[in-house]
């Protein structure tokens, strides 16, 4: 299903898709779009980086073959911190596949170094500064994991593999691949609902990290729907 902020004609070529892995995440960012115009729509793709790759695909292929291609796509949600706290702002610079590779005697390998496909897609920059300057966001990388981390040994290893790394989430990678090949930009939105680290499920704290996407999709909402990619 997909939500759109109001309805209405479009008066200007920008046309963002959101995407939310669960429909709680897709109304908290519908919430926040209420003040906005109608160039965004918000569809919730499933958990994981292939229901998102495919959800989103299907979205965007779906507004091409109407006419009115999406101009930018950002992933959108939940997500556990490295070390930011629940209810932090998060903004991906870059948005990279953890487990996309193979292990070896060595240790873990991209599959970009075994020759094959992409590992990290890069959001650009103008938008990631301006949504952070926005928000408040914390900028750094947000890793798609097909595993939640519940472990402290595994949150140190993709600590140290990934130093750049701000957060985990299951979908980012998903979203960019589908958006990638359609040729439009991508952007990954996180607020923070647990840590990376020993799972506690109990502790996760999804009510202030909803609120806080709601929050920062009503801040973010002006500077997606006028970023021009030039
Ligand atoms: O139970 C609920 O009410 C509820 C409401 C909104 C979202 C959820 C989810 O469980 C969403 C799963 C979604 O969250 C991302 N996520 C959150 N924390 C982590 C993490 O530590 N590691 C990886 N992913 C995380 C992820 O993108 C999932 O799709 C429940």
């Amino acid at each position: 299903m997909v939500v759109q902020a109001r309805e209405g004609l479009l008066t200007d070529t920008a046309r963002i898709l959101v995407a939310t892995a669960v429909p709680a995440e897709r109304d908290a960012v519908a919430r926040g779009l209420h003040d906005s115009g109608p160039a965004i729509d918000v569809v919730a793709v499933g958990v994981g980086p292939a229901a998102a790759a495919a959800g989103t695909a299907t979205a965007l292929t779906k507004a091409a073959l109407a006419g009115h291609p999406y101009t930018l796509v950002v992933s959108a949600g939940i997500g556990g911190g490295f070390t930011a706290p629940p209810g932090a702002v998060l903004i991906a610079d870059a948005i990279t596949a953890a487990d996309l590779g193979a292990e070896t005697p060595e240790g873990f390998v991209p599959v970009t170094e075994l020759g094959f496909g992409t590992v990290t897609h890069r959001p650009p920059a103008s938008l990631v500064r301006d949504i952070a300057a926005r928000t408040g966001a914390t900028v750094g990388t947000v890793l798609t994991v097909s595993t939640v981390t519940g472990t402290a040994d595994r949150a140190a290893l993709l600590a140290q593999r990934h130093p750049g790394a701000v957060a985990e989430a299951m979908e980012g990678f998903g979203v960019a691949e589908a958006a990638a090949a359609h040729g439009v930009p991508v952007a990954e939105i996180r607020t923070v609902s647990n840590a990376v680290g020993p799972r506690d499920r109990a502790a996760w704290r999804i009510g202030d990290a909803l609120a806080a996407l709601t929050d920062a999709f009503g801040k973010a909402a002006p500077v997606l729907e006028s970023w021009k990619n030039t």
